[in-house]
């Protein structure tokens, strides 16, 4: 298990005024910024393009871990990764390609990741454990940010943790959707090591202190 990294989610900060929001992240000593794509489709809602991406680059050196929430995303992997994501995380429920969107983002240089709603079997996932740096397990239906925590889910980061144990595979298990320092060390417990947080993360009055608490999670 990798130790724990703490990815604020983009999606809460204030979207009037993201570079200063992104500061926080970075005074707080995060390493990581989580970005939600939506296109309106395969969720009901709609966030940023890859001209956000392109313009926070060279405003910060965070690891832009760029959560694809698309019908299509393999023809937009590319687009992100030019634009400067360093890791791209695409959905198993459409149908297309997976295995050749994962190996483009591979070919383009970024680190690639699989994600799962809660909805999903956890098998979804487990034809791709070779092939990727992540699995992102959601712990809310994706689309919005608010929601409570899925607990139900960490059967299935649990699940993750003994694949990834008995295969000596090497990926990151991260959950997505009300996470907080209260539920993060159960969900440490199960496996995962990569936290994404929005809206606890942008309201924690002590940022910094969000971050130990998740970071220093044994
Ligand atoms: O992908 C999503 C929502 O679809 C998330 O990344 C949210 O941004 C998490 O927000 P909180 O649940 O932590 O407020």
């Amino acid at each position: 298990m990798g130790s724990p990294i703490l990815a604020p989610s983009m999606l809460a900060a204030d979207h009037t005024r993201l570079a200063e929001d992104i500061k926080c992240v970075e005074q707080a000593g995060c390493q990581w910024l989580h970005v939600d794509i939506m296109d309106g489709h395969f969720v009901p809602n709609l966030t940023f393009g890859p001209q956000t991406v392109a313009d926070l680059r060279p405003k910060t050196k965070l690891f832009l871990d760029v959560h694809l929430m698309l019908d299509n995303p393999q023809e937009f992997v590319e687009h992100f990764i030019k634009a400067g994501a360093d890791q791209v995380t695409i959905h198993v429920e459409p149908e297309y390609d997976i295995p050749g969107t994962l190996a483009k983002i591979r070919e383009l240089g970024a680190k690639c990741g699989v994600v799962f709603n809660p909805g999903t079997p956890v098998a979804a996932v487990e034809p791709y454990l070779e092939q990727i740096d992540m699995v992102l397990a959601m712990t809310v239906q994706p689309g919005f940010g608010g929601q409570s925590f899925q607990e139900s889910v960490l059967e299935k980061t649990k699940q993750l943790a003994a694949w990834r144990e008995e295969r000596n595979l090497d990926f990151r298990i991260q959950v997505d959707g009300g996470v907080n320092a209260d539920n993060a060390p159960i969900c440490r417990n199960n496996g995962v090591d990569t936290f994404v947080a929005g809206t606890a993360f942008f309201k924690s009055e002590d940022k910094v202190a969000f971050r130990q608490k998740v970071e220093e999670l044994v």
